[in-house]
């Protein structure tokens, strides 16, 4: 009897321990597609937002196209050649505030689209080599430029932090942060998307907004009524355009950037810079 009771409570520990490690395991993170998976399902899934001409942008039928599409049509080819295999590219939406964690869910393999390597990514992420630099940039109304011409970074940006403009903040992204950091006493905008702010712009409901001259230079073609004023906070904030993928992506990092010494990049800028 004593003996069936013992054998009883060991079996109820084993059970018990079963469950807390079913528990933990239910609880990890689920782990990135890895590169056989990607080669089996001959699919490629691209994160990008869609919002940020000229690298990605989605019309209104839900289609892409910009330098980063034109990118991860190349890798696919490339990824096809070297698993023997067709692997096709399919798009995947996400936005600026939910990048990070719709990679940790492994809604994508890799992110393309305008990602700046920062220091919390590096430690978060796999960061391809650099594709193109990048660098911060403000753009204003041209009728209120004059006053903040011709100054060095650091006093315009101080000038701008205790001037009445109105400035509007895309959200989630680098332009974010540098707008926290260096203007958090400007009256702003939290605009809902990456587009609003253009929208707020042309229709003067702001002054001004800091972001990449990439994608300043391209809003200067759509808003003639802006100008840039400091060109060289390029090189002052200078940064660089990456891919992103999980932690556990090796084999994929390793292929992007094999990919990225062999492909001809200047020749697929030229469609969109
Ligand atoms: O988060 C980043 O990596 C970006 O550089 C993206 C970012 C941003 O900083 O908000 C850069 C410029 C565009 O306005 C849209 C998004």
């Amino acid at each position: 009897m004593n003996a069936l009771k013992t054998m009883n409570e060991h079996s109820m520990k084993i059970l018990h321990l079963s469950i807390i490690w079913l528990g933990v395991f239910l609880s990890l993170p689920a782990s990135a597609r890895d590169w056989s998976e990607i080669v089996r399902s001959g699919t490629l899934l691209v994160g990008t937002t869609g919002d940020y001409p000229p690298l990605t942008l989605r019309d209104r039928q839900g289609q892409y196209q910009g330098f980063a599409i034109d990118m991860a049509e190349s890798l696919s080819s490339y990824l096809s050649l070297v698993s023997g295999k067709t692997i096709r590219v399919e798009f995947i939406r996400t936005h600026w505030p939910d990048l990070h964690s719709d990679l940790n869910l492994d809604r994508f393999d890799i992110a393309m689209g305008g990602i700046t390597r920062t220091e919390d990514r590096d430690k978060q992420f796999l960061l391809s080599d650099n594709v193109i630099p990048s660098g911060k940039v403000v753009l204003i109304q041209n009728n209120l430029a004059t006053p903040f011409k011709g100054l060095n970074n650091q006093t315009l940006l101080d000038k701008l932090n205790t001037s009445d403009l109105h400035l509007v903040i895309n959200p989630g992204g680098t332009n974010q942060r540098f707008a926290m950091q260096y203007l958090p006493s400007m009256r702003f905008t939290m605009a809902v998307d990456n587009r609003e702010p253009f929208l707020m712009l042309r229709n003067r409901q702001a002054d001004v907004m800091v972001t990449d001259l990439i994608e300043a230079n391209h809003q200067l073609k759509q808003i003639p009524a802006l100008t840039i004023i400091n060109p060289d906070m390029f090189t002052w904030t200078i940064s660089h355009k990456v891919y992103m993928m999980p932690k556990s992506s090796h084999t994929l990092l390793k292929e992007v950037n094999r990919w990225l010494k062999l492909t001809d990049i200047e020749k697929i800028k030229k469609n969109w810079f």
